[in-house]
């Protein structure tokens, strides 16, 4: 039984501790765990032989239970939405640094259950709220009791532009070479500048090397903010993350004009009709977009002319499946796979990452969490 009451972590000290190396880890952790071991066809070689191809749970990999998620409409209104997000991620490795490997070398299991809304009205309460909020429970996974609950807005956003980093790595970078992330320069566009769009901008400065940033929103004050709040931050840590350069960062006046010299575009809005189209990306395509938004349509801001051209990359098929009906291409694969295989896209391909975003990666981050906060207690 037990008798202990769960803890309460609270906004303030989920962000206390949250930095990249610690979140793109767990992410893509998590994306590598919803990865299904494929089946042997033909004279590829078995796992033991004449076996039966075993599960990642069997193989010692790790794996991850994630049922689709559920949706509740709130008030007859299809933008007021609570959203219950559970996963079981088994047997996976975080050294919590995001060195790699484990330094502990103990494979790790977590159960959880976000609870999130998505209220889009409420930007314009006065004063206005996020309109995402969200609760991670955590469980013990031998016994199933709560032992934590913990803000979980923070950890969403941060996971879910984690996500759009990781898939830049490995569908973008990686083909231009092994280390490319740590040596090509790139134009990014970010089109949204809501609480996704900002800290999609930011972490794409702080991770990758970026020449030019540019910026759109509908209301084009909260891009001329970010680009002065972002201006000012850089040129305070230059000396930290941002590299030897920093940044271009321009604003636009459309979503076409920002993304027309992008390499790497992110793409978070409520919007259900295309914002960008074809017409607009660069003649020489070479270009990746992470696409983030999940309004009541959860591919409407980008469209179906660039989707036809696209290799489209999912978080998890499996999902997608549910959430994905109507998507305007193929899917192309998972992006767990992607970096498990290196089955890296050619240089040339337009690709996309749909981004669903998954219960596995809140697991993931909130365990990373809660261990980077156990430890600053000791
Ligand atoms: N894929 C994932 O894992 C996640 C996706 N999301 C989605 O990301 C999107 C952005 O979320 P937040 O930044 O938290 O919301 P936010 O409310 O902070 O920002 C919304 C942004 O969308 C823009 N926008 C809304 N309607 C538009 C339209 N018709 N045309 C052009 N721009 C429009 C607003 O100007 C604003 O920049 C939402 O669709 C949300 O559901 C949020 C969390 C996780
Ligand atoms: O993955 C999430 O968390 C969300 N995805 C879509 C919109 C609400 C939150």
């Amino acid at each position: 039984m037990n008798t202990l009451a769960p803890v309460f972590y609270n906004a303030e000290s989920v962000r206390r501790v949250l930095n990249w190396p610690m979140v793109n880890e767990a992410v893509e952790a998590a994306l590598k765990a919803v990865v299904k071991p494929k089946a042997p066809v033909g004279d590829e070689p078995m796992d033991a032989i004449g076996s039966e191809p075993q599960s990642n749970e069997s193989r010692g990999r790790s794996y991850v239970s994630q049922p689709a998620r559920n949706v509740t409409v709130a008030s007859n209104d299809p933008s007021k939405l609570l959203l219950t997000m559970p996963a079981f991620v088994g047997n996976y490795q975080l050294t919590g640094n995001g060195a790699g490997g484990d330094a502990s070398n103990v494979a790790r299991s977590t159960l959880a259950c976000k609870v999130v809304t998505s209220f889009r009205s409420n930007r314009l309460l006065q004063p206005p709220l996020p309109s995402i909020n969200a609760n991670i429970l955590l469980f013990n996974a031998h016994t199933g009791e709560l032992e934590a609950l913990m803000a979980g807005t923070d950890i969403t956003t941060w996971r879910t532009v984690s996500a759009s980093l990781v898939a830049t790595k490995y569908l973008y970078f990686r083909r231009f070479g092994p280390r490319a992330e740590q040596q090509l320069g790139i134009n990014v566009a970010v089109v949204g500048c809501g609480a996704q769009g900002q800290l999609h901008a930011a972490a794409m400065c702080a991770n990758f090397r970026v020449d030019k940033l540019t910026l759109y929103n509908r209301t084009q004050i909260r891009a001329v903010q970010l680009a002065n709040e972002l201006r000012q931050r850089m040129a305070h840590d230059s000396d930290s993350c941002y590299g030897p350069k920093l940044p271009d960062i321009q604003v636009c006046g459309s979503a076409g004009e920002a993304v027309a010299e992008a390499d790497v575009i992110c793409i978070a809005t409520y919007a259900k009709e295309p914002l960008i189209r074809a017409s607009d990306l660069r003649e020489k395509r070479s270009v990746h977009i992470n696409a983030v938004g999940a309004g009541e349509v959860h591919f409407g801001e980008v469209s179906d002319d660039i989707y036809q051209e696209s290799l489209v990359y999912v978080d998890c098929m499996e999902n997608a499946r549910h959430e994905l009906v109507g998507l305007p291409a193929p899917i192309a694969g998972e992006v767990g796979d992607v970096i498990i295989n290196g089955n890296y896209p050619d240089e040339q391909a337009l690709t996309i990452f749909q981004s669903m975003g998954m219960a596995s990666e809140d697991a993931c981050v909130a365990e990373a969490v809660q261990t980077a906060l156990l430890s600053c207690d000791k």
